[in-house]
């Protein structure tokens, strides 16, 4: 069996939402700061063979959301997970996170990601190896106005960050809301050079909202768990993903806890892999959904029955895929080129 060993093939992490990211070491630290808010782990995270619907995943951000309402909570989360895929040999994450206004401690959403690309800066300056790139995330569920607010940040933030700030997510209960709301914001970002990551079809039946998000065209997909006609989507939408070549982020532990897939083997990766479209696959949320980015490689590999070779190429591959500017992806390129080397000698 292959086994995919860390500092390997783990150098691109490119959808991780930072809430969902916190590890259980730093849960239990959170929890035992706010003991008056009586939250256990268990309700912070989904475990090993446990499952939730996605609705219960959501209440879940709710609860984390309560332990990080401050802007020390939101340096500290920030710091650790970004330390915590470097251990696990990521060497390039693109975290993404929404911005959030706490008036009970003066947290506003300015601060909020100025805390984020402060805690980035200081695990750079800690020498802490790994590129890090942000992406400002909208809630679908806080609507138009909330949209077009957070696009008019993420433009002040991508020329104030020195690069750091690359682009936008789209994300948030996909039961609430309808894209086209938010076309015009989305719009708006693609004309200022921002990118755009989108979570789409993470649920059945969205045909519509899913061909319209498309026409922007996105530069990353989300899941894109219901796109293709034998789970309801249709051939028109793969054509389209096709045709325009946007890659898909792929989070098998984070479909199978969420229920929208069935089982490790049904994932879609293996339709999509298997068409030769790039795939990355991703961690979405590792402390909720208590994974790791070389936990999702074993996964896949032992699922898919991949070679050592396909591993390779994937991880290859997903230096492509990555919002950053083509020095940083030739710098990638060539320490993914070392740890092969190095890995197979
Ligand atoms: C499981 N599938 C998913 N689908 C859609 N949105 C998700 C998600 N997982 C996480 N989020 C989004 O990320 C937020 C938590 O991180 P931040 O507070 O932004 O750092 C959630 O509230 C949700 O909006
Ligand atoms: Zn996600």
């Amino acid at each position: 069996m292959l086994t995919v060993s860390q500092d390997t093939v783990t150098i691109e992490e490119l959808h991780a939402h930072l809430n969902g990211s916190i590890s259980s070491a730093t849960m239990q630290r959170l929890i035992a700061q706010k003991p008056h808010l009586h939250i256990q782990h268990s309700m912070t995270a989904i475990n090993r063979g446990q499952r939730r619907t996605l609705d219960e995943c959501f209440q879940v951000f709710e609860v984390i959301h309560q332990l990080t309402d401050r802007v020390e909570d939101i340096f500290t989360v920030t710091t650790d997970v970004i330390k915590e895929f470097a251990s696990d040999g990521v060497k390039y994450l693109e975290l993404r996170s929404t911005p959030r206004e706490e008036k009970s401690t003066g947290l506003t959403k300015r601060k909020y990601v100025e805390t984020v690309l402060e805690a980035i800066k200081h695990c750079k300056q800690e020498g802490v190896d790994v590129e890090v790139r942000f992406l400002v995330a909208i809630d679908r569920r806080h609507g138009t106005e909330v949209a077009m607010e957070t696009v008019k940040m993420a433009e002040d933030f991508s020329v104030s960050s020195d690069g750091v700030v690359v682009g936008l997510d789209l994300s948030g209960d996909p039961t609430v809301g309808h894209g086209k709301d938010l076309i015009p914001s989305l719009q708006r970002a693609r004309n200022s050079g921002l990118k755009l990551a989108l979570h789409l079809a993470e649920v059945p039946s969205q045909q519509e909202e899913t061909q319209l998000l498309l026409s922007l065209p996105p530069d990353r997909i989300g899941h894109g768990t219901f796109l293709h006609p034998e789970v309801g989507g249709s051939q028109e939408l793969v054509d389209t993903v096709m045709k325009k070549r946007i890659p898909l982020e792929l989070c098998m532990t984070s479909n199978i806890k969420g229920q929208t897939v069935s089982s490790y083997d049904k994932h879609h990766f293996l339709y999509w892999n298997n068409l030769g479209h790039p795939c990355v696959l991703c961690t979405d949320d590792k402390g909720v959904f208590a994974t790791e980015l070389s936990q999702e490689y074993q996964l896949a590999a032992t699922t898919f029955n991949l070679s050592t070779a396909e591993v390779w190429a994937l991880s290859e591959q997903a230096i492509d895929c990555s919002f950053a500017p083509e020095s940083v992806k030739q710098d990638l390129r060539r320490r993914w080129a070392q740890l092969k080397r190095e890995i197979h000698s």
